[in-house]
């Protein structure tokens, strides 16, 4: 579905994609690891368009989307749910949800699409009247992803989702990207939490130095030595 074809960029004049280059498939959870600094949330960037690529192709269902601003990147529909808050703390958990399908010419549709995704997620039908800074941080992030489901996308790029929530509300949070799975929306998120995340998801990618190194079933990397020894915790001397 989603197509990296050797892309170069980074910042200024540092380069921190050097060559990345994978595939994932449609319908699926794919979770990006690999050491600070690697590049995962700026192969984000580069993909819905915030970081503007030297060389490389970006192909969505094959169509090259190389370079396209998040607008059109939006219309093509890719959705970007980045690492920490981004919500408007002082608006209501309704008004948030507006924001996020403000682009759209169908105002009629947001409504109908905010009902449905309130449908979803009842805590936010409950909170609809409530400032967003009131929700605990787990909802928040809920909100974020309901927000980024309005203009109905068939892909997720979902930046860390687990950091600052409590164990339960990363779970709950897990929970609803596998429904989302389920219901055929394919789902690229970058972890820290990598061990949990693996273990949810159908394919890893290992990201270091600006390559994807290893690409594989999560569970295979999960079991994986190498994948282990760099990014799980697992201790050298478990492998003798
Ligand atoms: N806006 C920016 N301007 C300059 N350098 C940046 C910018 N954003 C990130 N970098 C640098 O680019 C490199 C890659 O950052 P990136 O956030 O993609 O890494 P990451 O793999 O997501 O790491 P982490 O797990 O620490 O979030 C880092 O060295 C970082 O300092």
């Amino acid at each position: 579905m989603l197509e990296l074809k050797d892309i170069f960029g980074g910042y200024g004049k540092m380069t921190i994609l050097n060559g990345t280059s994978f595939k994932i498939d449609r319908g699926t959870i794919t979770t990006v690891i690999g050491p600070n600094g690697a590049g995962k949330s700026t192969v984000f960037k580069a993909i819905f368009g915030l970081l503007r690529i030297r060389s490389g192709q970006i192909l969505l269902d094959g169509t090259n989307v190389t370079s396209n601003t998040p607008a059109r990147m939006l219309s093509h529909g890719v959705s970007y749910v980045p690492q920490g808050r981004n919500l408007f703390p002082m608006l209501s958990v309704r008004h948030n949800l507006e924001i996020g399908g403000i682009s759209s010419p169908d105002q009629a549709k947001i409504r109908r699409r905010i009902d449905a995704v309130m449908d979803q997620f009842p805590i936010l039908r409950e909170k609809a009247d409530s400032q967003a800074i009131t929700l605990s941080g787990g909802q928040q992030k809920q909100l974020e992803i309901a927000r980024a489901l309005l203009l109905e996308p068939r892909l997720i790029l979902i930046d860390e989702p687990s950091i600052g929530l409590s164990p339960q509300m990363i779970n709950e949070t897990f929970r609803t990207l596998i429904r989302l799975r389920d219901e055929g929306v394919t789902i690229l998120m970058v972890e820290q939490n990598a061990k949990a995340a693996l273990a949810m998801s159908d394919y890893g990618l290992v990201l270091e130095q600006g390559r994807a190194r290893m690409y594989d079933k999560a569970d295979k990397l999960l079991h994986d030595p190498r994948v282990g020894q760099l990014f799980l915790g697992a201790h050298l001397e478990e492998e003798a």
